[in-house]
């Protein structure tokens, strides 16, 4: 057989934004040699120039993958979300040109609720303020708005996989959990979902959000958020920056309606270290800002680093997109000493059975076959014998519908 599917070594891969070694040694152990790693994200224009030849692409929350940018992905396979969110990819552009996309939905989930614990620690006592007079030579020594968290309430906004870790971290400080979620959840320890988000805001003594970046949760939190919280909250965002009206928060802050908080993300962030970060948050000594680390830890970022290349791998490998984002999962055996097809075709009636009558017609012989569709998606995955892949390549290619045919091996 003439060899149509790609070498592992001939697979371009394009690393950005300084993921952890972890996710070149993960493909590299498993043959996937060809990559090139940068560390920073790149803007529209330079990203179009670089996708072009690149079949699979990895990055972190900073490099946005427009639609624009995929019209030039040409050969692009796959996307690596190396962290949770995911709204800086344009899923439907991905899934119209049959590109999967990749996230850790979990990896990064304590290195935040962590993060946020200690935050609520550090204001409750106003340490960040009496850390800033301190640094200016101001002794304040005084118990004046100083608190233990130990009963006091902690309200959550988004009770997901973040929210109800820290939950129960809370709750062993002694801090009661009330939570708003715009699904009914299973409340883990002892807390309790609220009917609205207004009883969480006028009953919390502290305020977090944990919800993802979508329509619904643009500017949740506002001036008149902000208004109906208890006076003297605090507030804490490591969610997205778009979340919250920023200015509305300077104004909560300047008035003293809030007595700190801890902001991780904005709604325009630097795109590398080395330009400056703006924003009109600068300058309070009560409110802690960080750099969008909630998931920057070291053990967070190597478990990302294997687990999304190992899903880069394991895709294109078998073809499986077990926890895809945009894509019908599949998870596939093992092809032993057959050859695999993927075809990935808009789900319309009749397509399976046009390739079955087309290989019925060719006498290539179906091994095994599994489909996967959603609603606007089929992903077919198909065995023959090696000698038949060729040409039933060739044949894919043909069948009405079809967005991607490859073959594996
Ligand atoms: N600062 C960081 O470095 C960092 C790290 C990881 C994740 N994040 C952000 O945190 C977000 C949450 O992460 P997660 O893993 O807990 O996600 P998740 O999907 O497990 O949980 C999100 C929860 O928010 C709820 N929700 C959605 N819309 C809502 C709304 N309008 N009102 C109330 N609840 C709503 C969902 O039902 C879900 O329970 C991510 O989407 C990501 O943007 C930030
Ligand atoms: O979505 C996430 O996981 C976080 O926002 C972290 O993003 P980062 O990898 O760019 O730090």
């Amino acid at each position: 057989m003439s060899k149509v599917s790609l070498a592992k070594d001939k697979i371009k891969i394009l690393f950005l934004e300084g993921l952890h070694q972890s996710s070149v040694d993960t493909l590299v152990a498993q043959g996937y040699t060809n990559i090139e790693f940068l560390t920073t994200s790149l803007p529209e224009e330079e990203l179009i120039e670089k996708i072009k030849g690149v079949h699979f692409i990895g990055i972190r929350s900073r490099s946005q993958l427009t639609e624009k940018v995929f019209a030039n992905a040409n050969k692009l396979i796959a996307v690596g979300c190396f962290c949770i969110g995911t709204n800086q990819v344009d899923l439907d552009a991905a899934k119209e040109k049959g590109i999967v996309v990749f996230n850790a939905p979990y990896s990064n989930t304590r290195s935040v609720a962590e993060l946020v614990l200690g935050e609520i620690l550090l204001l409750i006592r106003g340490v960040p303020e009496k850390s800033a007079k301190a640094h200016k030579g101001i002794w304040n020594k005084s118990a004046t708005g100083s608190f233990e968290a130990r009963g006091k309430t902690l309200g959550i906004i988004g009770y997901g996989h973040i929210g109800t870790q820290l939950g129960i971290l809370a709750e062993t400080l002694g801090m009661t959990v009330n939570f708003y979620d715009i699904e009914t959840k299973l409340t883990l320890g002892n807390a309790s979902q609220v009917a609205t988000m207004d009883e969480l805001l006028a009953t919390s003594d502290v305020i977090t959000l944990h919800v993802p970046e979508n329509a619904g949760t643009q500017d949740m939190i506002g001036a008149n958020q902000f208004a109906q919280m208890k006076q003297g909250a605090i507030f804490i965002n490591a969610s997205r920056g778009t979340v919250v009206d920023i200015d509305a928060l300077a104004k909560a802050l300047e008035s003293k309606k809030l007595a700190g908080a801890a902001i991780d993300v904005f709604p325009v962030e630097p795109k590398s270290n080395n330009e400056e970060f703006v924003s009109p948050l600068r300058g309070f000594d009560n409110v802690i800002l960080t750099p969008h680390v909630g998931g920057s830890t070291q053990e967070a970022q190597k478990n990302i680093g294997i687990e999304v290349s190992g899903k880069l791998a394991k895709y294109s490998d078998n073809g499986s997109t077990l926890s895809a984002v945009n894509f019908p999962e599949a998870s596939l055996p093992e092809f032993g000493g057959r050859s695999r097809l993927l075809h990935i075709h808009a789900n319309q009636p009749g397509v399976l059975t046009k390739i079955n009558e087309s290989f019925a017609k060719h006498n290539i012989n179906i091994a095994a076959q599994y489909l996967q569709t959603d609603d606007k998606l089929g992903y077919v995955v198909i065995d023959v014998e090696t000698d038949d892949s060729k040409l039933a390549l060739k044949e894919l290619k043909l069948i009405p519908g079809t967005i991607k045919a490859r073959l594996l091996h």
